[in-house]
């Protein structure tokens, strides 16, 4: 388990600190390499989607053990106040660099909760460089963290967030989603193989 602790002081909501008989994270056999581009997991996702024209757009990259970098551009689109990123924004592209951890655990989880530190500003046009790690893993429960910089990875933080993802199974979504959008993905073959890129049970 990592033993820093990039919030700081505060460790946040006592749901986001692993219970004492947490495990290490451990990185499947079949994850991608260590600095592979991992490639959207859905055309249609606001993270990391090509199918959407205001949506981050948002790159990971595979790193070394259960850790994933990732990088966005700020757009206008993305604005809060006048020139700046919007804050839900930066909190969307936080929530979609720990979802692609998944990738590396081969599991299906959602964010169950997620806390942001917004710690500087981020201008329209700033490349955000983002790191996030699984910390440690309960049952169901994945903890994880990541912080955002300035320009590169050793830029100033602007954003760190600490977060609780659950596994679910895929039936989660087939359950839940709009049922066009479902039809369509279960249509579509590159669908079904990215799904399953996630899986270790399917
Ligand atoms: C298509 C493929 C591609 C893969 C697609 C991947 C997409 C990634 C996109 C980026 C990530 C997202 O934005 S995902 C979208 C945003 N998230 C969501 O929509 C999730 C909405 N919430 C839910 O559906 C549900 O609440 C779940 C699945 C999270 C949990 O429901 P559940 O399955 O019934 O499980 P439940 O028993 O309640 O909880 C299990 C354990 O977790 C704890 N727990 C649950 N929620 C919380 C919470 N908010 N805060 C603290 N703890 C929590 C419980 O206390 C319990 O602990 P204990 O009693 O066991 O100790």
């Amino acid at each position: 388990m990592s033993t820093e602790n990039p919030r700081g002081p505060s460790p946040g909501h006592p749901a986001l600190i692993p219970p004492a008989d947490a495990l290490r994270p451990v990185r499947h056999p079949d994850a991608p390499a260590p600095g592979e581009l991992l490639g959207t997991h859905y055309d249609h996702c606001f993270g990391c989607g090509g199918a959407q024209p205001h949506g981050l757009h948002l790159q990971a990259r595979a790193g070394d053990g259960v850790s994933i970098t990732a990088e966005f551009t700020v757009q206008a689109a993305h604005q809060g106040a006048p020139g700046l990123a919007h804050g839900g924004v930066l909190t969307s592209a936080l929530d979609e660099t720990l979802g692609s951890l998944n990738w590396l655990l081969r599991t299906i989880a959602v964010t169950g909760r997620l806390e942001t530190d917004f710690v500087r500003p981020v201008p329209v046009d700033t490349q955000l460089f983002l790191q996030a790690e699984v910390t440690a893993v309960a049952g169901r429960k994945i903890y994880s963290t990541a912080v955002g910089r300035i320009g590169g990875p050793a830029g100033p933080v602007a954003v760190r967030a600490n977060a609780l993802f659950i596994e679910v199974k895929v039936d989660h979504f087939i359950d839940n989603g709009r049922q066009v959008e479902i039809q369509a993905a279960m249509a579509d073959p590159d669908q079904i193989r990215r799904v399953r890129a996630f899986e270790v049970n399917p």
